[in-house]
């Protein structure tokens, strides 16, 4: 059978020039704005990382103050979508609650025009309005009210907080912040490509992150970290692990939180994650979490090397699952944390798509088709058919 660039997922297809992040997949390294994601995981904070995706370069001190203030503004659940948010099934989905809400949140935007200024203005009100949003439908699902944001914790601190109702200590705090750091932009992976793809049509922000949340969502993409969580669960045993994963195999299943579209070596994000989770994990009760995690990894890398002769390696959403778990964040939660990281990448690539650098004419993503399907048929009245 010919195979067609359609059928392998448009895999190494250019779709667009970047400058905001870059991904060699061979030697496993990832850069925002050219620097390296180990040293922006080491010494930056989310509020930093969304302003250096943003404007292409770090914040001065009185910048990064003025930036974080404007992210403080809009953490407060707006009370109109509290209260459609109150009258939905507390078994929806955190993922469609989130992408239901953001077409929502344009009735609050803080400008209504469509210059590159006003599309910051509502970059900076999605990535601070989504984190109110997930936790606000926790609490509501759990018949709790919505809590109100704490002025002097940041964007990671507070969302612990308003999602638990306990402000985090430092060390989990930080970790929350790495986090959302690693997690904040990945070049065109497939929901970045969605949001840019909504975005080339001239449609608003708004419209482009909910696309984003849609495409995230999926087990093959940052729906994986549920799925690595509810695996887990569904073991819960070390000694299960290799029985488990042999089974995933004998159906033809794919293993969550392992295997990538271009990474031919260890994803770094994922490297960076699996210490912390052992640091997260190695006092707790539930360590079990992690013990299995690097023995779900261990055994799929040996039995994929079995069956095809080559490697795979643990992604980004492998170890965030057992760190998000041990943060009393629930699995179904663990996408919408992810889609508030992303925000920041999304918004950034939703501004390069219409304010290209330089300018360029804008151009409407829309690729053809190989049509497969029958020619011209007579069409057959129903009362014959
Ligand atoms: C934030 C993120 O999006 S990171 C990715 C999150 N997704 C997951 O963790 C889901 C599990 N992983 C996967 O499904 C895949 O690895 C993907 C979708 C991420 C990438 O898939 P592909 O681009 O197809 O990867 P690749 O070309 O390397 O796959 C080659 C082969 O490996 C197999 N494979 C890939 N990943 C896995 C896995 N996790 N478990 C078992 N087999 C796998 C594929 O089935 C394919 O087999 P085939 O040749 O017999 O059809
Ligand atoms: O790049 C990809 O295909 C998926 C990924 O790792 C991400 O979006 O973080």
């Amino acid at each position: 059978m010919t195979l067609f660039v359609e059928d392998t997922g448009l895999r190494g297809v250019k779709a667009a020039t970047t400058k905001i992040s870059k991904v060699d997949g061979q030697n496993g390294i990832l850069l925002y704005r050219g620097y390296r994601i180990e040293e922006l995981a080491r010494k930056s904070t989310f509020e930093e990382t969304a302003y250096l995706l943003l404007y292409g370069y770090l914040p001065n001190k009185e910048q990064l103050e003025e930036f974080s203030e404007a992210v403080r503004e809009y953490r407060k659940l707006p009370d109109d979508l509290g209260s459609s948010l109150k009258s939905l099934s507390p078994a929806t989905d955190p993922m469609c609650v989130l992408q239901s809400s953001i077409p929502a949140l344009s009735a609050h935007a803080p400008a209504s025009g469509e210059t590159k200024e006003c599309n910051m203005k509502k970059a900076i009100h999605i990535i601070s309005s989504m984190p109110a949003i997930i936790a606000g439908w926790k609490r509501i699902k759990c018949g709790e009210e919505p809590l109100k944001p704490k002025e002097e914790l940041s964007t990671a601190a507070n969302f612990l907080y308003m999602f638990n109702g306990e402000v985090p200590d430092d060390n989990l705090a930080r970790f929350m912040d790495i986090a959302m750091i690693l997690h904040a932009d990945h070049t065109f992976n497939a929901s970045t490509f969605a949001a840019r793809v909504v975005a080339s049509t001239g449609a608003n922000m708004y419209a482009a992150l909910s696309a984003g949340v849609g495409a995230l969502s999926g087990p093959l993409h940052g729906g994986a970290n549920a799925q690595v969580m509810r695996n887990l669960i569904d073991m819960n045993d070390p000694d299960k692990v290799e029985e488990w994963v042999t089974k995933q195999f004998e159906r033809g299943k794919r293993v969550a939180g392992i295997g990538h579209a271009v990474y031919r070596t260890t994803d770094p994000r994922a490297t960076i994650l699996q210490e912390m989770a052992y640091d997260l994990l190695k006092d707790h009760p539930e360590f079990q979490w992690y013990e299995m995690t690097e023995k779900m990894a261990e055994v799929t890398q040996k039995l994929f090397y079995e069956k095809k002769g080559k490697a795979i390696y643990p992604n980004v959403d492998l170890y965030s699952a057992s760190i998000y778990h041990a943060m009393g964040i629930h699995h179904d939660f663990f996408p919408p944390v992810f889609a508030m990281a992303r925000a920041a990448g999304w918004t950034a690539h939703v501004i390069e798509e219409k304010f290209p650098d330089p300018p360029v004419k804008p151009v409407l993503y829309r690729p053809s088709s190989i049509y497969v399907g029958e020619e011209i048929r007579e069409y057959t009245d129903i009362s014959k058919r």
